[in-house]
């Protein structure tokens, strides 16, 4: 058995710079560290010698060069090292973020909304952010100003008292309207009983709701609201996550669902539902870019080979999957998220309503595209994915489970994988697995800035067997 590794190894060696996976895995460490040193040392000085207060703003650091970021250079010499070229697309650089999350914090006793500053729980305001679509920084002026004026308690970490956590807003793009969801703390009185004082909190919140629907009822242009929610949230003040996933969620005013589209060339047109709760692309423009890269990939691979039984894995709402499962003879999308799967079966039927008249085989088609409420292990274990020959993933910044890199290496049937990641450390370690374990070769990948100005890189790429 040693020798038999020891001979596969020279073979693999001789092909890329005498150098074994492992060697090659180790030097890519040794970058890693040095990069991720590099970048910390830029993040204390722009933030130190930062005069304007731009300079601080994390997701701004890197706008005058956004294919400067540590990161991208990372990602471009890791695929160089492949012998694959690794072109990076940017976008427009301002006004991009319709989806923002920000903290409710007290600076110097006052209410103030903002971002933490890189690697801290220390909030910055960030009033004219220019990341920022121009709809959310005119809702975070009125959200700041009605939260004062309703004496709102904002969130203290130390203790985990105080009502309001964070806010989240959305913009519906067609309108401009905002979609806001104020994250209320469920336990705001600490350990207290104080049923009085519980009451007056409940009853500010109320206050709160009923003065941003009169802003937006009065044609105060800066805030139109198309929906308000609170979310209440059970989490302690040592959960990191901005929304509880067992918390409960009440709409106050306006509709469900956002609705976006992303208009691919030549896909069926798709009305994206977006309730809040479900993962939106931030960068709407952006990520249409990679959609229809995929588009156009599995276009071209049609003309050539069987028809895809395709399963989507970390699907969403089908912000992807609906913009390609046309082509597919099968086509299986899926999320843990259980809110998802009403969102994706609105857009589908909606989907029927745009397409022109007549049985078409488009029409036939969308009438059968199965969306499984399943996380992606339990995914790997149903028929559908047994018998794909094409699979499409896009996990979260952790990158693939454990046990799905396993069943994309051991799936026989399997021949294209289409991987979208943004998280780049664990897409190199998934990397190493398909190409190792399960023989999988990369065709093409490329990046996409989808946070112009901040160290991340969304990485397109296509894999083969
Ligand atoms: C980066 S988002 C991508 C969603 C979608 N492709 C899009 O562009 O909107 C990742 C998605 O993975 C889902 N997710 C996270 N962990 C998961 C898991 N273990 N199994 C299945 N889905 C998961 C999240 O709910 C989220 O919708």
């Amino acid at each position: 058995m040693g020798s038999g590794n020891h001979s596969k190894k020279k073979k693999i060696a001789g092909k890329k710079d005498d150098k074994t996976p492992t060697q090659l895995r180790n030097a890519r460490k040794r970058r890693k560290t040095k990069l991720t040193k590099q970048s910390s040392a830029h993040r204390l000085v722009s933030s130190s010698s930062s005069t304007s207060g731009g300079d601080d703003d994390p997701s701004l650091r890197y706008l005058s060069n956004p294919t400067a970021a540590p990161i991208i250079q990372q990602a471009t010499s890791f695929f160089q090292e492949q012998g694959h070229a690794f072109e990076v697309k940017v976008g427009p650089t301002s006004g991009w973020r319709t989806v923002s999350k920000l903290a409710v914090r007290s600076q110097s006793g006052v209410l103030c909304l903002g971002l933490f500053a890189p690697g801290s729980h220390q909030l910055l305001e960030i009033p004219n952010c220019q990341a920022h679509h121009p709809r959310i920084n005119s809702a975070i002026q009125v959200l700041q100003k009605q939260c004062r004026k309703c004496d709102i308690k904002p969130y203290d970490e130390q203790t985990g008292t105080g009502s309001l956590k964070y806010v989240a807003i959305n913009i519906e793009r067609s309108t401009g309207n905002q979609q806001v969801s104020l994250v209320w703390n469920k336990n705001a009185n600490g350990n207290s009983n104080d049923e009085k004082e519980k009451e007056k909190e409940d009853s500010k919140l109320q206050k709160l709701c009923e003065a941003l629907i009169k802003v937006s009822k009065n044609n105060d242009d800066r805030l139109v609201l198309h929906s308000l929610w609170v979310h209440y949230s059970n989490l302690n003040k040592y959960a990191n996550s901005i929304f509880d996933r067992d918390g409960q969620w009440e709409l106050k005013y306006g509709d469900n669902m956002v609705v976006e589209y992303l208009d691919i060339n030549g896909a069926p047109k798709a009305p994206l539902h977006f309730p809040p709760q479900v993962f939106r692309q931030a960068n709407i423009d952006a990520f249409r870019k990679i959609v229809e890269e995929i588009r156009n990939y599995l276009e071209r691979k049609k003309n050539k080979s069987k028809p895809k039984r395709c399963v989507e894995l970390y699907g969403g709402v089908g912000t992807i999957g609906l913009h390609i499962a046309d082509l597919c003879e099968t086509f299986v999308s899926s999320d843990e998220n259980p809110f998802n799967k009403t969102c994706f079966e609105q857009t589908v039927a909606a989907m029927m309503d745009l397409l022109p008249g007549g049985t078409t085989t488009t029409t036939m088609m969308m009438k059968e595209i199965p969306y499984e409420s399943k996380n992606a292990v339990d995914m790997t274990y149903t028929q559908a994915f047994r018998e794909s020959n094409t699979i499409i993933v896009d996990p979260p910044r952790k990158g693939l489970d454990t046990e799905v890199a396993d069943a994309l290496c051991t799936q026989d049937k399997l021949k294209t994988l289409i991987y979208v990641s943004c998280g780049f450390a664990a897409f190199t370690r998934d990397y190493d697995t398909l190409t190792t374990k399960g023989k999988w070769k990369l065709e093409h990948a490329e990046g996409h800035v989808l946070f112009p100005g901040s160290d991340a890189i969304e990485t397109l790429a296509f894999f083969s067997r």
